[in-house]
């Protein structure tokens, strides 16, 4: 894809995310591989209202080679991400209600879905009954140290629809963007429902 064209991807991916409350104030952070490198938004602008100046274009190895501002604070773990799957194509980060949560509530390292048809929203899943896990990373300002783990958990078992960040969100990938937009959706609708069914087993 083409740096423009990434671009405006971007701008009505962030409208689209944001009319859905999972990127209030300035959280969330988006990107996409380019014929080029990737486009990556800037740092602290709200994702909802992105313009084409909000973006930084970099190489493959992750330097910058156009635009203004500076990269997402959280540009190291979406570069991870692609180097660990060369087949991503898109990275989104959102922090919505249910993903901060269930982040948070779930203790282990690992949040296991297992029992709904939305499942099957995620790329390999077809059925219900195929257990899906997420891993859970505990939230870190270093952000590259952070990307190691993600990296060294990834050696074992691979990261394929996306990670939890402890109190702070999802990173969903996929090889378009549009299928990491459908995981996306499906990701943050299982997070709800399990959020829904632990509060409603709480009141058994
Ligand atoms: C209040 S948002 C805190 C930083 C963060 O987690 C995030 O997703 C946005 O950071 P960016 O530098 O990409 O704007
Ligand atoms: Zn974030």
């Amino acid at each position: 894809m083409q740096n423009h064209a990434a671009k405006s991807a971007l701008i009505e991916t962030g409208h689209w995310i944001s009319q859905r409350g999972w990127v209030p104030a300035t959280g969330g952070n988006f990107s996409i591989r380019t014929d080029s490198g990737f486009v990556v938004t800037a740092s602290g602008y709200h994702k909802g209202y992105l313009e084409p100046g909000h973006f930084l274009e970099l190489c493959a190895d992750g330097q910058i080679t156009a635009g203004n501002g500076i990269p997402s604070a959280e540009t190291a773990l979406h570069l991870m991400l692609y180097q660990l799957s060369p087949n991503t194509e898109c990275v989104l980060h959102t922090h919505s209600v249910a993903a901060t949560t269930l982040s948070r509530f779930i203790g282990d390292d690992t949040l296991r879905i297992e029992g709904y048809e939305m499942q099957k929203s995620l790329r390999g899943i077809d059925s219900h009954l195929t257990p899906l896990h997420i891993a859970i990373f505990d939230n870190d300002q270093d952000i590259e140290r952070l990307a190691l783990r993600v990296a060294d958990h990834h050696t074992t078992t691979p990261v394929v629809h996306g990670v939890l960040i402890r109190g702070h969100g999802l990173y969903a990938m996929g090889h378009s963007v549009a299928e990491t937009r459908r995981h996306i959706e499906g990701l943050e609708f299982l997070f709800t429902c399990e959020l829904e069914r632990i509060k409603l087993e709480g009141t058994r």
